[in-house]
């Protein structure tokens, strides 16, 4: 029997294939050269070179917007840095944590002791055996020689915001024990308490967001490792840069752009990436991103967003008070308050779901919001009664 994979690869009608290796284009994926960073990589190893003379380095803090390249930028650092100790023979090690899935501090410590070669369970100790059981593994000499650890916490502001700054407490008074924490918010530090700055006391860097031109440079590195030669028609790297550049200047978003109209071409058989088919591209990721949102919405917020969609189906004009009558016809029994249904109008706006506008009914009518849905009807309609 034939096999299809082979027909597919013998197949002399096919032209070249659009993608020669989709590795490249994947967020985890760490590359050679990090341009547009070199100044904070440098400003990263400038802090941390002080543990090649076995000093422990600063604290360092990464701030700056989602996809401007903090994380890239600090596991760059950390390969190079952990290439010259080995050589140099200085016993350091780097480890990184995503505060998204170790989200207390007990978990975090669990986790860096296992990953420093001691047993603790995830759950069952006390927090003071966890965080004595860490601090034991400084205190004695591997082959003579102490243990640098360097922490990378990513997303801390999860962690600072779900567990408290005890986290930072303990390993910022931990012997040999440096921090580098990445936070989207400049004012991540209104999350901990002064005692806690002060024993931090780090330096910053600031990771602005790219401008088109230089996603361009870094989706152009990026493509000469994804797609084969000649498929990407001349506007599509500019068409996907510019389009992230609006996003905030988010890498992220732009080498998810290109990817996406790459797998389109791929799937229609065509022999082009086209800039119709980023266009195609962004709206499935809106799309996408749209049912994640909603679909993981507590179901109270699901179901005031039904209410809207009600609503606006009968061409509604839709107030705070219309919108609460509404909802309460719909889910009378457990229905939340009034105040509620005001955190959840803000909540689903941040989310860029639904928008307000605050208009005056005239002279002592006072002002009245005004909610309309900012996603596709039929989207949020499949979504909702699908979940
Ligand atoms: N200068 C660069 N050169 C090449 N690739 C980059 C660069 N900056 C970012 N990237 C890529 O863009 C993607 C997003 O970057 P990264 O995850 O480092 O952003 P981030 O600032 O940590 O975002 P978030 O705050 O959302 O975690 C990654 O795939 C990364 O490799």
């Amino acid at each position: 029997m034939s096999n299809i994979f082979e027909d597919l690869e013998n197949d002399e009608t096919q032209g070249p294939t659009i993608f020669k290796d989709k590795r490249p284009l994947d967020h985890r994926w760490l590359p050679d050269k990090l341009v547009h960073r070199e100044e904070q990589i440098r400003q990263i190893a400038k802090n941390w070179i002080d543990v090649l003379s076995n000093v422990t380095p600063s604290n360092v803090t990464l701030y700056g917007k989602t996809g401007t390249g903090k994380t890239a930028a600090s596991k760059f650092a950390r390969e190079q840095l952990i290439d010259i100790a080995r050589k140099k023979n200085i016993f350091v090690k780097v480890e990184y944590i995503r505060c998204t899935d170790y989200t207390t501090e007990y978990q975090v410590i669990a986790e860096l002791c296992n990953k420093l070669g001691r047993d603790v369970p995830n759950r069952g100790w006390t927090k003071g055996e966890v965080v004595n059981t860490f601090r034991d593994i400084f205190k004695t000499n591997a082959f003579g020689k102490k243990l640098h650890l360097i922490v990378i916490l990513d997303e801390i502001d999860i962690l600072l915001d779900k567990d408290g700054d005890g986290i930072l407490y303990t390993l910022t008074r931990t012997e040999n024990v440096s921090v580098l924490c990445i936070s989207n918010y400049l004012d991540f530090k209104n999350l901990i308490k002064s005692r806690v700055t002060s024993s931090l006391n780090d330096k910053e860097i600031v990771f602005p967001p790219y401008g088109a031109d230089q996603l361009s440079d870094i989706l152009k590195e990026r493509a000469e490792l994804s797609f084969n030669e000649n498929v990407l028609e001349n506007d599509v790297i500019p068409l996907c840069s510019a389009m992230a550049a609006k996003e905030e200047g988010d890498a992220r978003y732009a080498l998810d752009l290109l990817k996406n109209a790459g797998e389109l071409a791929f799937d229609e058989d065509s022999e082009k990436v086209t800039n119709n088919h980023v266009k195609r591209a962004k709206d499935k990721i809106e799309h996408n991103k749209v049912i994640e949102i909603i679909s993981t919405l507590p179901l109270q917020q699901q179901r005031v967003l039904e209410s809207i969609l009600n609503l606006t189906k009968q061409k509604e004009e839709i107030t705070s008070g219309k919108l609460y009558e509404a909802y309460t016809d719909l889910y009378k029994k457990d229905a939340v308050t009034y105040r509620r249904i005001f955190d959840f109008i803000n909540e689903l706006e941040m989310l860029g779901i639904i928008s307000t506008n605050t208009i005056s009914r005239g002279r002592g009518k006072g002002r009245t919001n005004i909610i309309k849905l900012q996603c596709d009807e039929t989207l949020l309609e499949t979504t909702l009664f699908s979940i």
